[in-house]
């Protein structure tokens, strides 16, 4: 290994200037690797990866009012894109309507603003939900925009079980790095845990949740803490599950997870097939998973948008390919490329569609995906994977001395770490140490003038109009009395997804829905930890 003084990855582990055989002195393939689509899958969970089908072009997108968000949808599918991706504004995100006081200015910014089954059914206008796949980034109200969507479906005639996608439900990580969530940390493992159990029976195909590690890394976390602290609250999940009397074969072949991909490819392809190794392992030895589906890390690789550059924008197209390109190979099942217009605004749909053909791209003009796991065997790649592995079991160890996930984040620790890593990164950009290019090396005297794509700021009175129209129109004394069994569901133990559905189908509104349980539940309150 490299002295103190050598070259260090982003997860500061030593990287060699060469790699011989000796790298590999001891390493058994049948043990460390396997065949691809087999335990231990370090080289992919499918047996003929890209070469069978290639992976999900899932271009995350949503603004406005439903209908623009729907518009968004149309053309991207007409652009080819392989699966839907949906954001959602930070009211709906935090269990707020639009026409409240705390949601003003916030309305249709990040995401498309959703309220009710009514703006639901017009987000999926057109689009058929039995072959469609779609990805919602929801999580403290995941269970409701879940219901919606099955909602929605029902209303054109697609059953629970024909349905396929993603709620990220992930809210561990919201407190530790993204920050929408809502009430505390155990009662919010219960509602994920009843999600589980609801899908299992009503909608088998759905991937229940997608545990990442992306916001962390956004956050400034190592690929190594990335990983480590994504699967230490994957484990979190399944204990909360198993204690709810799931067996584990009946949920975990549905966790889902979602990481980065970082201009570092070769230490990001590492990363990958460790992660794969760590969770098949897992789930086999600490749980006894006994179906190899349970035992498959599948997940969603966003491009890394900390690393985008507001200077000179168009440099961003190069990082993101670059960056999809070690997401591919290292057997990501699903991808968004970003747009290079995102580190100043919403995307442009020009900048969008470009980024869409930036995986066309690597999709149909390279030959990364005609054979399986082309780093297999790479001196350098087999190395870092080993130690990345290493690394990252010790730092999972640390999390479970302090009693698992929850636990440490109630002691501050996944959060202090990460801040820790952006510091040190932050420092080496200040100092020139580390060069992005445009910002502290090649800059520009005199940068070109670039016109964002800006959300119209008519659309949240349209909403609260909306919203208004529909509390005139629906039933009150229905919502009111499908509510109060959820609050009751929410003071018991009966599965909450059921009251849930009828008081969305009564049309109450997302807002209401959060609040019944806020009232039973209470809201988080973070602790500050420096
Ligand atoms: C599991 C994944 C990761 C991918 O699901 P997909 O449906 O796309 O892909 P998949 O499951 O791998 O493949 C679909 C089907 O094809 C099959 N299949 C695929 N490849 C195969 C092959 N080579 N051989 C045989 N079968 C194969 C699979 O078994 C599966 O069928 P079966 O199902 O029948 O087995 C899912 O969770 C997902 O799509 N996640 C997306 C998450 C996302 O978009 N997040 C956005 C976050 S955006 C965000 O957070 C932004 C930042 C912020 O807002 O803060």
């Amino acid at each position: 290994m490299a002295d103190s003084t050598g070259a260090r990855s982003e997860s500061d582990l030593p990287i060699e200037p060469v790699y011989d055989a000796s790298a590999l002195e001891g390493f058994d393939p049948d043990v460390k690797l396997g065949a691809p689509g087999r335990y231990p899958f370090t080289r992919g969970v499918y047996p003929s990866m890209y070469t069978g089908r290639p992976w999900t072009m899932r271009q995350y997108a949503g603004f406005g009012t439903a209908k623009e968000s729907n518009e968004r949808y149309h053309q991207l599918v007409k652009a080819g894109t392989g699966g839907l991706s949906v954001a959602f504004d930070l009211p709906t995100q935090m269990g707020y309507d639009s026409d409240e006081p705390i949601a003003h200015g916030e309305v249709g910014k990040v995401g498309v603003a959703i309220d009710s089954l009514d703006d639901m059914r017009t987000l999926f206008d057109g689009l058929p939900l039995d072959t469609i796949s779609t990805s919602m980034t929801i999580n403290a109200p995941g269970s409701t925009l879940l219901l919606l969507y099955q909602l929605v479906a029902e209303e054109q005639g697609v059953p629970g079980d024909k349905l396929t996608g993603t709620i990220q439900n992930d809210v561990l990580k919201e407190y530790i790095a993204r920050g929408t969530y809502i009430y505390p940390p155990r009662e919010s493992l219960r509602l994920i845990a009843d999600i589980f159990a609801y899908c299992h029976k009503e909608m088998p195909r759905w991937n229940t949740i997608s545990i990442s590690g992306y916001h962390m890394a956004e956050a400034g976390a190592t690929p190594v803490q990335e990983i480590a602290f994504t699967i230490a609250n994957a484990i979190e999940y399944v204990r909360a599950a198993e204690a709810a009397g799931l067996h584990v074969d009946d949920f975990a072949p549905r966790l889902s997870f979602f990481f980065v991909a970082r201009t570092t490819l070769l230490e990001e392809v590492a990363k990958f097939r460790a992660a794969r190794r760590i969770w098949a392992k897992i789930m086999k030895e600490q749980f006894g998973a006994q179906n190899p589906k349970s035992m498959m890390l599948r997940f969603h690789t966003q491009t890394a948008g900390v690393q985008l550059t507001a200077q000179q924008p168009e440099v961003n197209l190069v990082r993101v390919a670059l960056q999809g390109l070690g997401a591919v190979l290292g057997g990501t099942q699903s991808l968004h490329t970003n747009s290079f217009d995102e580190a100043i605004a919403l995307p442009t749909e020009k900048a969008a569609r470009l980024a869409l053909r930036t995986q066309q791209v690597i999709a149909y003009e390279t030959d990364v995906t005609k054979t399986v796991d082309p780093f297999a065997g790479s001196y350098v790649v087999e190395s870092m994977t080993d130690d990345i592995e290493e690394a990252a079991l010790a730092l999972i160890q640390r999390v479970e001395d302090l009693g698992g996930a929850v636990a440490a984040i109630e002691q501050g620790f996944q959060k202090s770490e990460i801040e820790r890593s952006a510091y040190r990164v932050q420092l080496e950009i200040d100092s020139g140490e580390r060069t992005v290019v445009g910002v502290n090396r090649f800059t520009l005297d005199q940068e070109e003038r670039y016109d964002p794509l800006r959300v119209d700021p008519t659309i949240e009175a349209d909403q609260r109009a909306r919203l208004e129209a529909l509390r005139a129109d629906r039933d009150q004394a229905v919502v009111d009395a499908a509510l109060g069994r959820l609050k009751d569901a929410a003071r018991g133990t009966d599965n909450l997804l059921y009251p849930m559905k009828e008081a969305l189908a009564a049309r109450a509104t997302g807002g209401e829905v959060a609040h019944a349980l806020r009232e039973v539940w209470g809201v988080y309150q973070p602790r500050e930890t420096f």
